[in-house]
């Protein structure tokens, strides 16, 4: 079989550390919290919503979940965002995503405070990460969780060929400068990218983050080659699968499974950066 990459377990021993994290801070009298911004009532959203709150609860964080109906005005959400960035109990803010048609994403992600912005979506954030900026600022949590896999399973990505295909800013392009950052050669593919082949069967690095199943056959990537699976996709029967088909017994890959890999290290990844954010707030660091 192809070696699969433990990220559950990755995770769960990243939450041991956290959970003695807050003790600590706790005691220093800093309790770290989250607030979770959920609009509408997608049942997948529900779903992620809470387990990031179940997350929170299990490592001593508090967490505060706002669902506000579909039909919130943008002024309205706007207005509660500002109310949080105001809120001193308060470290982290997450609006969940995909928010509403009639709501201006860039607007709303834009209006959380840099140094509440745990998801790294805050152009100041963005801009850092970019510049490989040396201060602290927060991450986008799921390509940051995929780099603390990437140091246990593929520690050397100096000069390695690494290709992002999807370039979301959840996902795709934040991976695309973090890769950066570690020296590895970043190719970053979309939709009208041509001769995708070709670039899968030579990279050493691929993560895949399309968002849909099968996208990506393991037989049609190196025989040596590390391959990240972020895609979660829901099938009829109720089954959960990733973006990889991993049509490759015997082979000498690595692959992360979907579920299992890289959902849990973005979970392990929020709690993680909303400790460092209450960190930053206090007086004591
Ligand atoms: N495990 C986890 O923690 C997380 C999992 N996810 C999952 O990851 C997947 C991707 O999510 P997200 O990044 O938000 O995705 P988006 O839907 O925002 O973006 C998908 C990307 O895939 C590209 N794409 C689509 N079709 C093709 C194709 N045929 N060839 C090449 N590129 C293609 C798109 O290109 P273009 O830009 O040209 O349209 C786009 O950049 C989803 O399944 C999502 O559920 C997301 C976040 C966290
Ligand atoms: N502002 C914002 N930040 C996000 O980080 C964000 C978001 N919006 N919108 C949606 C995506 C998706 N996402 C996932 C997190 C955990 C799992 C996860 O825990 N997955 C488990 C299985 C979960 C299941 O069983 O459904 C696993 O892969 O093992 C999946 C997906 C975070 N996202
Ligand atoms: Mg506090």
């Amino acid at each position: 079989m192809t070696k699969l990459i433990d990220g559950k377990q990755v995770a769960n021993d990243l939450k041991v550390q956290i959970a003695s994290s807050v003790k600590k801070l706790i005691a220093l009298g800093i309790t770290p919290g989250i607030a979770v911004i959920l609009v509408g009532e997608d049942p997948a959203s529900q779903i992620y919503v809470r387990n990031k709150q179940r997350a929170a609860e299990q490592l001593g964080i508090d967490s505060e979940l706002i669902n506000l109906p579909t039909t919130t005005s943008e002024a309205k959400l706007l207005a509660k965002i500002d109310q949080l960035n105001a809120n001193p109990a308060i470290d982290a803010i997450l609006v969940q995503a995909p928010l509403p048609a009639h709501i201006n994403e860039e607007r709303v992600q834009s209006a959380i405070a840099p140094e509440k912005d745990v998801d790294g979506f805050h152009p100041q954030n963005v801009g850092a990460l970019y510049n490989n900026a040396k201060s602290y600022y927060p991450q986008a949590n799921t390509p940051r969780g995929i780099m603390t896999l990437l140091a246990e399973y593929m520690p050397d990505l100096v000069g390695k060929k690494a290709l992002v295909i999807g370039r979301s800013i959840l996902v795709g392009r934040p991976m695309m400068a973090m890769l950066n950052n570690a020296d590895a050669t970043v190719t970053l593919a979309h939709r009208h990218t041509q001769d995708l082949d070709q670039l899968i069967a030579t990279a050493d690095l691929i993560v895949v983050a399309v968002g849909e199943p099968h996208f990506l056959k393991m037989s049609a990537a190196k025989a040596d080659a590390v391959v990240i699976d972020v895609g979660i996709n829901r099938l009829e029967d109720g089954s959960l699968v990733g973006d990889v088909l991993d049509d490759m017994p015997d082979s000498a890959q690595l692959l992360t499974p979907v579920p299992g890999g890289v959902g849990p290290m973005t979970i392990a990844m929020l709690m993680q950066t909303t400790i460092e954010l209450a960190r930053q707030h206090s007086t004591f660091e």
